[in-house]
């Protein structure tokens, strides 16, 4: 039996101000460390012995699963990074206030483009464009993404897109790793890991609106040989 845990990465600096992140590279906040070393204390006494670790790559995600591993004595893992674990591209939205957005456009369709599972945000006009925020300016795509063949960058994806490009990774890498018995830990982010529960769980459409996942509270699967669930549980 493997077990899976997800770890949403903890607070960014961006989460505290209530801006949209997508793929801006983010840091994680004070507060954010406190989550990430919280979650590796409490896989600690989880006693959970990791075989292999994977994240995105956005700074948030990487720290917080080192971080974590660094507190539960296992920051030997071996870990793997991919793009395509990274948080769903906000597209136009990234950088912008949650809350302003929400006054400009109206509550629902703020809402609709953060949970709905198939409606795609404000997308980018191209893939030159940069996020300017507090006089800092954040590019959308850098030298981290030279290996992903052109077309296959989005200029904003809604959860629909964001699964379809986590399940090659999922099926090539993560699958194979749990159905070998190996335990593994995912470092991710709210809207990467809202697609993979919803492929995991079995979620549909229509109820994955409701799907929340809090920042750096484990979320442990028991997985079966044929990887069904035979067991979830939330530390906090
Ligand atoms: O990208 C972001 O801003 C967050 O990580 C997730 O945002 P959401 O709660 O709006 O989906």
């Amino acid at each position: 039996m493997a077990k899976l845990v997800l770890i949403r990465h903890g607070q960014s600096e961006w989460n505290a101000l209530n801006l949209f992140n997508g793929w801006v590279d983010t840091k994680l906040s004070e507060q954010g460390i406190e989550q990430a070393k919280h979650a590796g204390e409490l896989l600690k006494a989880e006693g959970i012995e990791f075989d292999q670790a994977y994240t995105s790559v956005l700074t948030r995600a990487i720290t917080t699963l080192h971080y974590a591993l660094e507190e539960a004595g296992q920051l030997y893992v071996p870990e793997e990074k991919s793009w395509r674990l990274n948080e769903r591209h906000y597209g136009a939205l990234q950088g912008k206030n949650k809350a302003a957005a929400a006054e400009k456009y109206g509550e629902d369709q703020v809402h609709i483009w953060r949970r709905s599972y198939d409606v795609l945000p404000p997308l980018l006009d191209n893939y030159e464009e940069t996020v300017e925020v507090e006089g800092k300016t954040y590019p959308a795509f850098d030298a981290r993404y030279a290996d992903v063949p052109y077309g296959e960058l989005p200029l904003g994806e809604n959860l629909k897109v964001t699964l379809e490009r986590v399940l090659p990774f999922w099926d090539a890498k993560i699958k194979k790793d749990l159905a070998a018995g190996k335990d593994v830990v995912i470092a991710a982010h709210g809207n990467s890991l809202r697609a993979l529960v919803k492929h995991l769980e079995n979620i549909s459409d229509d109820d994955i609106l409701n799907v929340e996942i809090a920042n750096g509270q484990p979320i442990v699967y028991d997985l079966a040989a044929d990887l069904t669930i035979n067991l979830k549980k939330v530390l906090k």
